[in-house]
């Protein structure tokens, strides 16, 4: 266990850059260190390693003050990976590797290799894939291989704790991921405590267990769960919009980025869209994507769509929101303006269904689409029919200004009652 106390530190004494902060690393968990550049994770690590000075507090390892540690026991137990990308003297990835068993060896000498710690190097120089490099020169290799080496040599160390600064810099998505992985077997198999300053919030919010968010040298919020619940921490934290969503595949939380906002003149309703009734289809095609709910046979579910086509025969696309076997005798097609928002209604019929399309500049969000559907299903079954396909489309899926949800339950009742005469 790693117990971080009240510690304040930095480079200047009056003027500490990690400020009074507290918390403890379980034996066997990963631990991340989020915040913003320039927030203290850096200067944290080196203060937990004793490399800057505490000005107050305490950093305890396994119940014992670091400082009662002498460097070469803290060397045994703790291995730390930095961001140390040049190496000034030509040294081999193996030769790199190797200065990870420095700790161990009592004639400290490169050289002076026991079987074992040949053993060690090469188990983890495979194990992080650099073995194929191990003659070559380390100044030589790419940002992502040198970051390989490096964790190799702090693996070497075979430490109980590891301390990584950026482990995922210079990597690509695969590399990332599998570098993750690694860590999480080798946190599984070896009980490895893990503290990682990690800068990509869902590769954090994906493999770590706890999570410590820094904002100016201090403390702002602890807790994965915590953290990634509350967008506007993250939000206020790193100064941009984001969402906070569910992953689709794991129990985690992922974000999503939101770009600026263009300032769009919004295009009159009638230049949006393109209606096309012909023998074989109805079409309705958008120029830019809009915010879809959908059950159609194909693009089924919440989605950005640019065209929904209903076909007359049994034909079907998976490339696009779409059904088919309509019967063009009971189509209907209206609009009704508020005088400020305009909705598009297309009614149609197959089999003994009626399907519904529902277009609108209205700002609506998911929840709005949602509700829409919703009444358009209690609707119809008022009526007693029977409800097929249903799309409906926000031009603007925003959530700037409240729905009028009464307002919108009258325009669709208003609309199915209409639709209702056709098919009588
Ligand atoms: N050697 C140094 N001497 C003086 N000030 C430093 C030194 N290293 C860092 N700082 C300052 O300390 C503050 C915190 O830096 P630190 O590197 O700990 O942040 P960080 O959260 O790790 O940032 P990043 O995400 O950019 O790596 C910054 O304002 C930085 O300018």
């Amino acid at each position: 266990m790693i117990e971080v106390c009240n510690v304040t530190g930095g480079y200047k004494k009056h003027k500490p850059t990690v400020k009074s902060v507290a918390f403890t690393v379980e034996k066997g968990s990963f631990c991340t260190l989020l915040g913003p550049n320039g927030s203290g994770k850096t200067t944290l690590i080196r203060l937990m390693m004793g490399v800057l000075p505490l000005t107050a507090g305490e950093i305890k390892l396994e119940q014992k003050s670091i400082s009662a540690y002498s460097a070469t026991q803290l060397a045994q137990k703790i291995a730390v990976m930095t961001q140390e990308n040049q190496i000034g003297l030509e040294f081999t990835v193996r030769e790199i590797v190797a200065l990870g068993r420095y700790p161990f060896q009592t004639k400290r000498f490169l050289n002076n290799e026991s079987p074992y710690d040949k053993e060690v190097i090469e188990r983890v120089m495979k194990r992080t894939d650099v073995w194929r490099y191990r003659h070559h020169s380390f100044n030589a290799l790419s940002g992502g291989e040198k970051q390989r080496v490096l964790l190799a040599k702090s693996l070497a160390q075979e430490p109980e704790y590891l301390l990584l600064d950026e482990p995922t810099n210079h990597l690509d998505v695969k590399h990332a991921m599998e570098l993750l992985h690694l860590l999480k077997e080798l946190q599984r198999e070896e009980n490895l405590t893990i503290v990682a300053i990690l800068h990509d919030l869902n590769i954090a919010a994906l493999f770590a267990d706890d999570a410590i968010l820094l904002k100016d040298g201090e403390v702002y919020a602890r807790g994965i769960e915590e953290i990634f619940s509350d967008q506007q921490t993250l939000q206020h934290v790193y100064g941009v919009d984001l969402h906070v969503l569910y992953h689709p595949g794991v129990h985690k939380r992922q974000l999503a980025y939101v770009p600026p906002k263009e300032e769009k003149v919004l295009q009159a309703f009638s230049n949006l869209y393109t209606l096309i009734e012909n023998e074989r289809c109805l079409s309705v095609s958008f120029e830019h994507s809009l915010r879809t709910l959908s059950t159609g046979d194909s693009g089924k579910g919440i989605h950005w769509c640019k065209q929904i086509v209903q076909y007359t025969d049994e034909e079907k696309s998976s490339d696009l929101l779409s059904w088919s076997g309509i019967d063009h005798r009971f189509t209907r097609i209206s609009f009704y303006e508020d005088g400020v928002y305009t909705w598009l209604f297309l009614f149609t019929k197959s089999k003994e269904q009626v399907n519904v399309v529902v277009v609108t500049d209205m700002p609506l969000k998911d929840e709005s689409l949602l509700e829409t559907a919703m009444e358009v299903s209690a609707q119809l079954g008022g009526l007693g029919i029977n409800r097929g396909n249903f799309a409906a489309c926000a031009v603007r899926n925003t959530d700037t200004k409240a729905v009028d949800a009464k307002k919108i339950k009258a325009i669709i009742k208003r609309e199915v009652d209409k639709y209702q005469l056709v098919t009588q």
